[in-house]
């Protein structure tokens, strides 16, 4: 165990998480963090997610060993040239949580040249459309792979002393180059808010010829859009940062969008179907099944919207001693069904509560 000055600059929803999962994990470190305004900084105190708050970042930076930026992504490049011009430690170790990685590893790399400071982009791949510290939690990135890109200012050692600061997120640690992430982030998260947000937009233009349209945004409708709640400022940024890949993204979907058209336009009802069998196998084989509990094993059970309805599922379930990690239900609404979500330890015990539940009731079971 070392001492270590530990300084969170910014205090939202990802800079809450990780100081809370350091401070956790680290009784020795002191946490410090810089937030512009005084609400976080008072409700972080008194939460006891770090030790000290100020709003004077460069008193804090220059006592600090480590420094994490948590800011939308231009605003974090903004820092990074603030701190170049204090008076830091000696070797300090700076990385970030931005949503792209090319444009401030860049931006590192330029600032920090000639200097002892240490740089390491860093994104937890794990978040909400929620913001704030209120909304942080220090489970945010359990199992969420966090991508770590080394930069020519950092050594192996200096990306095993970072994962070591970070390892009570309990997340699982990937390295990437700049390059690489923006690539494979486009396509499984940039690109997807543009669309969430698109389907919303859309949805409202049509609603002005019918209003009475949006009445009818179903379940597919909210999974789909749920993003659509995110921060404009952050996704502003994060399209201003990945210009290219997202163009890419868009361009490539578009095609998908005109296939499927001529599809229909020439009712191809049988390339159709392949077209959603396709997606459908396809989704299955994703690893987003085991989601962020990888190694969980999860059932869907689609059941009536009734209070007693957990407890009639888990009494199939007696005698069986299945261990069950988590019960979850998706919200429910009078006379349409909902979602209970069963997470289990073992493979054998998924199957076997499938097996139950299906032998008990006529419930819709999926995993
Ligand atoms: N929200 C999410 O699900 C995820 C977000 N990220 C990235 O993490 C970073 C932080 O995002 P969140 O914590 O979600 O946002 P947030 O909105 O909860 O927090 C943003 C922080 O930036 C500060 N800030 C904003 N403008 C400022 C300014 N002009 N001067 C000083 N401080 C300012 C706010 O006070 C706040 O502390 C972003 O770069 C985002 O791309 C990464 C993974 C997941
Ligand atoms: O709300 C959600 O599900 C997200 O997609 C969270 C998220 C937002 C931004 C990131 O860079 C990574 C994860």
């Amino acid at each position: 165990m070392s001492q270590k000055t530990i300084l969170i600059a910014g205090l939202g929803l990802i800079g809450g998480s990780l100081a809370r999962a350091i401070k956790l994990g680290h009784t020795d470190y002191h946490v410090s963090a810089y937030n512009r305004s005084q609400a976080p900084r008072d409700f972080a105190i008194q939460e006891k997610i770090v030790d000290e708050v100020s709003d004077d970042f460069a008193a804090l930076a220059v006592k600090a060993d480590v420094i994490i930026l948590n800011f939308p992504v231009q605003l974090s490049i903004d820092f990074l040239k603030k701190l170049a011009t204090l008076p830091l430690k000696e070797n300090v170790l700076i990385s970030d949580s931005g949503s792209t990685k090319t444009e401030i590893v860049a931006a590192a790399e330029t600032i920090f040249a000639g200097k002892s400071a240490r740089f390491i982009g860093g994104h937890p791949m794990a978040g909400s459309h929620k913001t704030g510290v209120i909304a942080s939690d220090e489970l945010l990135f359990e199992n969420a792979y966090y991508i770590l890109t080394p930069s020519t200012l950092s050594e192996p050692k200096d990306l095993a002393e970072l994962k070591d600061i970070l390892s009570n997120t309990r997340a699982k640690f990937v390295e990437l180059s700049p390059k690489d992430h923006d690539a494979m982030t486009a396509v499984t998260s940039h690109f997807p808010h543009v669309v969430a947000a698109s389907l919303v937009n859309n949805a409202h233009d049509f609603a002005q010829l019918m209003p009475f349209t949006e009445n009818l945004a179903a379940g597919g409708f909210r999974d789909m859009t749920r993003i659509a709640e995110s921060s404009p400022d952050m996704w502003a940024e994060i399209l201003m940062s990945n210009p290219d890949n997202i163009i890419y993204q868009i361009d490539q979907f578009s095609q998908k969008l005109a296939q499927i058209k001529q599809l229909i336009v020439q009712r191809q009802s049988a390339e159709i179907w392949d077209f959603f069998d396709q997606a459908r196998k396809l989704r299955s084989l994703m690893p987003i099944h085991k989601g962020a509990l990888e190694n969980f094993y999860d059932l869907f059970i689609s059941v009536p919207d009734k209070s007693d309805v957990i407890h009639e599922v888990l009494g199939y379930f007696a005698g069986h001693n299945l261990s069950i990690i988590n019960i979850k239900i998706n919200e429910t609404r009078v006379e349409i069904n909902g979602v209970l979500q069963i997470t289990f330890k073992t493979e054998q015990d998924q199957k076997t509560a499938e097996h139950l539940i299906k032998e008990n009731s006529d419930y819709d079971v999926y995993k």
